[in-house]
Order: structure tokens, then C-alpha cells, then sequence
């Protein structure tokens, strides 16, 4: 017989189970790929597989996938890190992920024309180093662009690449063909659960932009828009989980390795990529053979990198680290991101409510129930045309994220965003404990370029990088409108019914200027334009007459055989939104073209 005593323990014994189970399904090992690294030690040279992936970051998980639903073929991937921890899972919470293990930490040299507000005035560069790469860590907002960006790179002398051509890989990336026995990759995107502040956060945005009479774009673009993302039920659905961690010990002809970090490629003469040089588990080098092709999928930084510490790029700047130059090509040239500028606002009246329960209950909602605010974005996306107030189809050039926060000293959006400790501590002054909005401006379609190269002769340390956003005066001009069209919402009766305030923190260089003129905007220009995280280009893709060309239209490095980029390296210009979406599409065309290329064979 239980007694009531007992009764209420075994209830809460239950409880503690129920916990610990769904705290351990979060790093569930069984949803990643399982570690061949051990193994390949054990192997005797040579050691080859038919194709290797250079990480498994978002693109790589997804070309891994499909090459090895051919059984007929061997794939290895090397990726440098292990799998995601518990934090990526809970997306909302992975930005705490910077300066970690699981992560690649980057800083730009000082440029004079932005990030002058982050410490050391350099650009902090963050990327994702686990299974999942970068979508392991990034915020799961899932565009697909639009229509123009890939009929131009078409017209830059990439056939096949037009949207008209494209578009059916977005659409077999939706398509789940697995069967009970047999698994198949493909991407997951929903409906964001949202958290109350956000509805006010959209009625405020809305409200205040018909006010102004800014148009909208269209359906899918514009306030009203409520965006996808690779997310379910608050869980992150990177492709490392999706595409690769699905099907991975399912198949007998996919290897991954974790901790092996590629350091340079291995060439047959000058002509055909052959192996690659790998650190596994820091201490042990081997060389490993790659029978058919080498796909580097290593991202925007480091797939440039490994090129370069190969003898493929710029040889000038090979030369002078003592690199046998194999190819002269512009590889870490065309640096792209869409940068992002921040402008900040204190609620004064009417504050929204953010109440959102204690941690207890939060965590407990979102273990048990997958709900509740960990399982929210409170973030909104909008698109607007800041040259018109008409409703122009695809002609936005600003895009907007927006968010309501309660700055704390722990967490507010200066610190996250890295700027320097005199501007956090003004900013957490001025917003006196208040409510804030953020309003994050991004360029659409910068014209600004920048560049990476070498900076150290092996592998490891990161490049030198040049960020130079807003270096050209159509760019400034953009953010300028911006500036105009947000401050032109401060008029809005929305704005006033929740006395809105601008918060304006000192920068003595701009307050040599009088407050809202266009030099004083500019100076701040200099100072809050910073990354967005969405690099792209530096492996550009173009015909080889084009000098700025790294891969051709099969995503093949010009000039040498067996080796393809396949990441957000290769767009020839970034597309207007968010870059993991059409970074999958890419590895699903390339994948598709290497197999097409196999079956050719
Ligand atoms: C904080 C943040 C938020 C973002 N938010 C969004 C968003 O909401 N929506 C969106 O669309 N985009 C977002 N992005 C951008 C998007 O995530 C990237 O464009 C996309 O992940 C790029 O994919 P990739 O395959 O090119 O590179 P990655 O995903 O970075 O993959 C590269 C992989 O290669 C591995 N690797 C690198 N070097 C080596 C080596 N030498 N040897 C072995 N492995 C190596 C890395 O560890 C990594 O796993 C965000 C980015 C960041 C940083």
C-alpha cells in the first residue's frame, strides 16, 4: 500500500525523470553522427575515400547527405569541431556561444568607415565550429532572396544558376523522401513560435509605418511578413541535424570525423587535388587521399583560407609566406556581408509587458512542452523601400530586425554585439532601466567589398580581414535613408503613444556635428555599422575570363581537377536577405552536380 506521503515522492521522482530525460534528449549523441576520427588513426596509409567534405557546417551537411545516398561511393567528412552542445539546441539562448569552443572568433583590422563603436574599432567576425557549423549558432531565419539576385549571377557568366534554374533545388530541399528503412536529408522549416511582446512589437511597426505611408513589398516581404525558420517547436533544424546527423549511421559509406581540422589541400603535380593534410584531435597529422574530388565546404573565411595555405590565391601574398603558388586566383577577394546598423529607442509610456515567468518556469515549459520563451523569437523582420513610400515589388534595400528587450548588465544588445565598455555603460545609463527597441538596419544589396588574406603561414590563427563596409557612398547614402525613415517614425502617433525616445550615447567625434544633420549621421555611420554575420564571395564564382573568379559555374576551382567550393563562399553577389537558405540550395545544386558528373563517368 502507497501511503499519501509516499504517493507525493514517487510524483516528484516522476517530475525529476521526466526532466532529466528531456534535458538529455536536447544532447541526444544519437541525433549527430558518430566520430570516426579514432578509427581513421588506426588506419594504415594510404587512406582514401572517394570524395572528402571539408566541414560539416550548414552546406557541407547537406552535399555529405546526398552523395551518399549513391552506396557506391565512399564519403568522408572532416570537421573541425564536435557535435552541438545543449545551448545551440535552445536557439535562442546559442548566442551565448561566441568566444566558446564552438566557435570561430575573428576580428577585423580598424577601418575607418565602420564598427568604430566595437572595441578596438575592429569587426568581430562569429561562425559556428560543430557539426551544424554557422547554423548551429545563427538565428534560423530562413529567405530564400529573391528572383533578380540569381538571374544576376546568371548573367555574370554562370549558366544554370538563373532562379528559373534554381529553384527546384529549394524545392527537393523541402521534399523528405525517407522511407521507415531508409532515411534521406532535407531541410525543416516552420512558423516561429512567438512570445506575447512580439504581437506588440508588430502592431507598433505596423502602425507606425502605414502612419509614414512606407509601403510594403509584396507578401513576402514588408512588416506584415511572418518569416520561416529552420525551427521546430523552438529546437534548432540545422542541416547537421537534418541532413547529416539523420542518415548518418544509417549508411556504411559515411564517415565523419569531429575535431580534424583541415589545414591544406594536397596536389598530384600542379594539376589535381589529390588529399588533404588534416589535424585530428590536435596532436596527430595525416594525409588523406581523396580517390574522385575534394569539395571544400569550410565556409566564407576558412574555405578561402585552406585554398590559400594550398598555393591556390593571390600569389603575392602566397610569396610571402613561403607558399609555392599552384593558381593565381582573386581567392579572399569580394568579401560580402550585408552589415547591420543599430538604432535604439526607451520606452517611456505604456510599457510593453515582458513579463515572460521565472527561469524555473521557463525552462521547465520549454523542456516538457517545447513552448514558453525559450521556445520564442521575439524578433521581427521587415523590408522596406527606403527610396519611395510606393509599394515597389522587390525593390527594398533596407532590411529590418527589430526586437523589444529589458537591458541588464548580464544581457542587454550592446554587449552581445561587442561594442566598446564606455558605450555599454552609457547605453545601460541612458536606457535607465527601461524597456528598449532596437531597430537593426541591413543593407539589401551593399556595393561595399572587402577582403581577406593570409596573415600567418599555417592554418589555425584566421586571416587578416578587411570588412570596408559602407566604404562606398551609395552604401552610406542607403543607411543615411535609413536613419531618415526610422527617425521619421519618432512623429507617429504610435511612437508618441509609447513616448518613444531615441537614445543617443555621446561619441565625441560625431558631437562635433549638430545632432540629426547628415554629417553627424554619418560620423555615426562610421562608428555603429558593423557585421551581420552573413559573409559571402571571397570564392567567387564566374567564368574564368572573369579575373575575380575563384570557382566556375560547376563550382570547380578554375585551373585545377578534383576540387569544388561549396558554401556561401561562392555567391558572386550575396543575395538580398539572410545567406543560410540559399547556401543550401547551393549545396544541393553542387551535390547534384558532382553526382551528375559521376553518373557521366
Ligand atoms: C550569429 C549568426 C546569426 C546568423 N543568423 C542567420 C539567420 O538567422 N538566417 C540566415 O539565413 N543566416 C544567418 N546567419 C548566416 C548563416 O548561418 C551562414 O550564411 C551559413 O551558415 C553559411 O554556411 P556555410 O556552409 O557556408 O558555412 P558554415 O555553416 O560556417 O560551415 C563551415 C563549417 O566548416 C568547418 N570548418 C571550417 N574550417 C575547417 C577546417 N579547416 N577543417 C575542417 N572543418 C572546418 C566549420 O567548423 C563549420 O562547421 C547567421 C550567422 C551568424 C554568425
Amino acid at each position: 500500500v502507497v501511503s499519501n506521503a509516499q504517493l507525493f515522492d514517487n510524483l516528484v521522482e516522476d517530475l525529476f525523470q521526466n526532466l532529466t530525460a528531456a534535458r538529455d534528449d536536447l544532447t541526444n549523441p544519437q541525433m549527430w553522427p558518430s566520430d570516426y576520427g579514432e578509427e581513421l588513426l588506426t588506419q594504415r596509409w594510404p587512406i582514401a575515400h572517394d570524395y572528402i567534405v571539408v566541414g560539416a557546417g550548414n552546406a557541407g551537411s547537406v552535399v555529405a547527405s546526398r552523395l551518399s545516398e549513391n552506396p557506391n561511393v565512399s564519403v568522408l567528412v572532416l570537421e573541425a569541431g564536435g557535435d552541438p552542445p545543449s545551448l545551440s539546441e535552445v536557439y535562442i539562448l546559442s548566442n551565448l556561444l561566441q568566444k566558446t569552443e564552438y566557435s570561430w572568433n575573428d576580428y577585423a583590422e580598424p577601418n575607418p568607415t565602420s564598427c568604430k563603436a566595437m572595441k578596438d574599432g575592429r569587426c568581430f567576425w562569429l561562425r559556428g565550429k560543430m557539426i551544424s557549423g554557422t547554423a548551429g549558432i545563427n538565428g534560423n531565419v530562413f529567405l530564400v532572396g529573391r528572383p533578380s539576385d540569381y538571374d544576376e549571377w546568371q548573367s555574370q557568366g554562370n549558366p544554370g544558376w538563373s532562379w528559373e534554374n534554381i529553384q527546384e533545388y529549394f524545392v527537393k530541399a523541402t521534399r523528405d523522401e525517407s522511407t521507415e528503412s531508409e532515411p534521406k536529408g532535407s531541410l525543416v522549416v516552420n512558423n516561429y513560435l512567438r512570445p506575447e511582446a512580439f504581437y506588440t512589437l508588430r502592431n507598433l511597426l505596423e502602425n507606425a509605418t502605414e502612419e509614414v505611408e512606407m509601403g510594403y513589398e509584396s507578401k513576402s516581404l514588408g512588416f506584415k511578413h511572418d518569416i520561416l525558420g529552420t525551427v521546430d517547436r523552438g529546437r534548432r533544424m540545422s542541416t547537421g541535424k537534418t541532413y547529416l546527423g539523420k542518415v548518418a549511421r544509417h549508411r556504411k559509406n559515411l564517415h565523419v570525423a569531429k575535431n580534424a581540422v583541415v589545414r591544406k589541400i594536397l596536389f598530384n603535380g600542379k594539376q589535381k587535388a589529390a588529399g588533404v593534410e588534416v589535424l585530428l584531435g590536435n596532436n596527430k597529422i595525416l594525409r588523406i587521399q581523396a580517390r574522385k574530388e575534394i569539395i571544400l565546404s569550410a565556409g566564407t573565411f576558412n574555405s578561402p583560407q585552406i585554398l590559400m595555405h594550398s598555393g591556390i590565391g593571390p600569389c603575392g601574398n602566397l610569396r610571402k609566406f613561403k607558399i609555392p603558388c599552384i593558381r593565381n586566383l582573386a581567392v579572399g577577394q569580394n568579401l560580402q556581408d550585408h552589415g547591420m546598423m543599430s538604432m535604439t529607442y526607451r520606452f517611456t509610456k505604456n510599457i510593453p509587458n515582458l513579463e515572460q515567468g521565472d527561469s524555473v518556469e521557463n525552462t521547465f515549459q520549454y523542456l516538457i512542452y517545447q513552448n514558453g520563451s525559450l521556445a520564442s523569437n521575439p524578433n521581427l523582420v521587415g523590408f522596406i523601400n527606403s527610396q519611395a513610400s510606393q509599394n515597389l515589388q522587390n525593390k527594398s534595400d533596407v532590411m529590418i530586425v527589430s526586437g523589444i528587450d529589458q537591458p541588464t548588465r548580464e544581457s542587454n544588445v550592446f554587449e552581445f554585439l561587442q561594442f566598446r565598455e564606455e558605450l555599454v555603460e552609457k547605453f545601460l545609463e541612458l536606457a535607465e532601466n527601461q524597456t528598449t527597441l532596437q531597430l537593426q538596419g541591413l543593407l539589401i544589396k551593399p556595393k561595399s567589398r572587402g577582403y581577406i588574406k593570409l596573415k600567418y603561414p599555417e592554418f589555425g590563427k584566421g586571416p587578416e580581414i578587411h570588412n570596408n563596409y559602407a566604404s562606398v557612398e551609395e552604401d552610406r547614402q542607403t543607411l543615411l535613408r535609413y536613419v531618415r525613415f526610422v527617425r521619421s517614425l519618432e512623429k507617429t502617433e504610435v511612437f508618441h503613444h509609447f513616448g518613444l525616445e531615441y537614445i543617443r550615447v555621446p561619441l565625441p567625434e560625431c558631437d562635433v556635428h549638430e545632432f540629426d544633420s547628415d554629417d553627424y549621421w554619418y560620423c555615426y555611420i562610421r562608428y555603429f555599422m558593423i557585421s551581420a554575420w552573413h559573409a559571402a564571395g571571397t570564392c567567387k564564382m564566374g567564368p574564368s575570363s572573369d579575373p575575380s573568379a575563384v570557382v566556375d559555374s560547376e563550382l570547380k576551382v578554375h585551373g585545377v581537377k578534383g576540387l569544388r567550393v561549396i558554401d556561401a563562399s561562392i555567391m558572386p553577389n550575396i543575395t538580398s536577405g539572410n545567406t543560410n537558405g540559399p547556401t543550401i540550395m547551393i549545396a544541393e545544386k553542387g551535390a547534384q552536380m558532382i553526382l551528375d558528373d559521376l553518373a557521366r563517368d
